[in-house]
């Protein structure tokens, strides 16, 4: 059996996507184009903006396949896709999460959420900027999730790029939206190393598999 199914973690992610419906009802002030990537964070506090249950199960899947030991997530905000990678870490056998959040706020919540899932014990919970957070990660890295600031993706890619082990999966959410290309055309150039296919799931997932150290 999977942990995804059985309890506590099914119930919690059942309650946590509920809640995150109510994303839609949120009154947020509009920001201007130059707003700094905490501004945004703190503006969408309450706005979860999960992976879809589907994403969540593709994560879950490309995880218990790959084995990785270290896996590393961009963008935690109440850790409904940090869960999904925890459940397939635990039933692995093996392997921890390092996840990292803007909002202080979505940080208590998140660590909070994964102790209530019983998988606190595999997930660092990074508070802070993923430009610097991530920088301190010094293991190999397996499996990256990334699904912070659209526009961050490249540079948050290529802070990891000298820890991702050969075949590793590089996984960015939300791939059909405008702010994501300029990643989609690092990873789709087989010449920076990576062989990457579009998969259809909600907005769109870019797996990429790294091919060179
Ligand atoms: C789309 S949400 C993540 C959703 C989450 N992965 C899930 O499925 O539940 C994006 C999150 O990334 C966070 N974020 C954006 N830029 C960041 C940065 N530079 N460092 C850390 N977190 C960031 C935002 O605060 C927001 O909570």
């Amino acid at each position: 059996m999977t942990s995804l199914l059985t309890e506590p973690i099914n119930g919690i992610l059942d309650r946590l996507h509920t809640a995150s419906l109510r994303d839609d009802e949120l009154d947020i002030p509009s920001l201007p184009s130059d707003a700094s990537a905490q501004h945004r964070a703190d503006a969408l506090a309450s706005a979860y903006m999960p992976v879809s249950a589907h994403g969540g199960r593709l994560l879950y899947n490309l995880t218990r396949f790959a084995r990785p030991r270290t896996i590393v997530e961009f963008g935690t905000s109440y850790g409904i896709s940090t869960l999904y990678l925890a459940a397939a870490v635990r039933d692995n056998g093996r392997g921890r999460v390092v996840t990292t959040e803007l909002s202080s706020t979505k940080v208590a919540a998140a660590r909070a959420n994964l102790a209530e899932a019983g998988v606190a014990e595999l997930v660092d919970v990074l508070a802070g900027d993923a430009l610097r957070t991530l920088g301190t990660i010094d293991e190999p890295i397996g499996l990256v999730l990334l699904d912070g600031w659209k526009d961050l993706y490249l540079p948050v890619l290529r802070l990891l790029e000298p820890r991702l082990t050969p075949g590793a999966l590089v996984i960015g959410d939300d791939s059909s939206f405008a702010s994501v290309q300029p990643y989609l055309d690092h990873v789709r150039d087989p010449a920076n190393g990576y062989l990457s296919v579009s998969f259809p799931v909600e907005d769109g997932m870019e797996i990429s598999c790294r091919l060179a150290g």
